[in-house]
């Protein structure tokens, strides 16, 4: 387990050093439309899971979802302080 803040972290960290199989390289190499397609695509999973599923199939596609912002985020050149400044 770990947090938001530890997830984009450990993300950061893997976009400047680059390990070899790590799917946020991929991602971010892929670029922002991609990324913002997949974005869309874990959104809609989190409200299906979420009206017909379980609270527990909500969270593992709510825990994507939060995944594929940070991605975005990275690839955008922002911090997590430049989002927060809107919260
Ligand atoms: N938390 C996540 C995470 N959540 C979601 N995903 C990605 O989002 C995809 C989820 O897609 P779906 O569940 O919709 O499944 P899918 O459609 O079969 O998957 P794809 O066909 O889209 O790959 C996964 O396949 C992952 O590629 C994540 N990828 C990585 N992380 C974490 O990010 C960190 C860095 O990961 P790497 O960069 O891969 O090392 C690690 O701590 C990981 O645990």
């Amino acid at each position: 387990m770990k947090t938001f803040d530890e997830l984009f972290a450990e993300l950061s960290a893997k976009a400047v050093d680059r390990p070899e199989g790590s799917g946020t390289v991929a991602a971010l190499d892929a670029g922002v439309h991609t990324i913002g397609k997949k974005l869309v695509e874990e959104a809609a999973e989190s409200w299906m899971a979420a009206e017909h599923e379980t609270p527990e199939r909500a969270a593992e596609e709510i825990s994507q979802l939060l995944y594929h912002a940070q991605v975005l985020m990275l690839a955008c050149g922002l911090e997590l302080k430049d989002v927060y400044a809107h919260l």
